[in-house]
């Protein structure tokens, strides 16, 4: 979906179009009954899955209440119906079991969270990160090494749009865009 569609607040930036392409895809949810999304902010990504997926459950956390506002708008904007908002300063106690988990935001206590997330997630369940900086980057490989956890896919993805400049056009580029995927335990066959 487009970037432009979605209801936009000046301090509540936003997982972009092709970031959430891959990561919904890395999310892996066409048999998924529930979703968890992490620092929601806008809701973007938890709108987008939900709908992709209207029979899904979306359980989207966010703690800036002023995100959570904008997220209730474009929940209503898009009609979506499935999307259960939190307010709340994750890891928080969530009931239902998911099948992915995207963390979006993470607010500094990145190992906690990610435990979290792996705790959350039934067995085959995927997590989904996704970082501007380099360091979340490395404290999330290094956790996950820890936990005995090979990443399934970890890219970089950065994207340059066509835009108007003068009397032409160039490619303004994004900021590059970590995105890593991983299994909380591996399938047996
Ligand atoms: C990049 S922004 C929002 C991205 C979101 N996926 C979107 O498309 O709008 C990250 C968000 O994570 C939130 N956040 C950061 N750490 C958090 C935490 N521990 N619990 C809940 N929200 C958190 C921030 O308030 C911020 O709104």
């Amino acid at each position: 979906m487009k970037d432009e569609l979605f209801l936009r607040g000046e301090k509540v930036p936003m997982t972009k179009e092709a970031v959430r392409a891959l990561a919904l895809s890395k999310l892996d949810l066409h048999h998924a009954r529930h979703f968890i999304d992490v620092g929601a902010g806008t809701g973007s990504v938890s709108i987008e899955a939900a709908l992709h997926f209207p029979a899904l459950k979306v359980t989207a956390i966010e703690r800036n209440p002023a995100a959570l506002a904008l997220m209730a708008q474009n929940c209503r904007h898009f009609a979506c119906e499935n999307i259960v908002r939190i307010q709340a300063n994750a890891p928080v106690v969530v009931e239902e079991k998911a099948d992915a988990v995207f963390i979006g935001g993470s607010g500094g206590n990145l190992a906690s969270l990610i435990d979290w997330a792996l705790e959350q997630l039934h067995p085959a369940g995927r997590l989904v990160m996704t970082f501007i900086l380099q360091e979340n980057l490395t404290r999330a490989l290094a956790h996950l090494q820890h936990r005995g956890i090979a990443p399934l896919d970890c890219q970089q993805i950065q994207v340059s749009a066509l835009s108007p400049l003068g009397s032409g056009h160039y490619f303004k580029a994004n900021n590059p865009v970590y995105v890593i995927a991983c299994q909380k335990e591996e399938a047996h066959v």
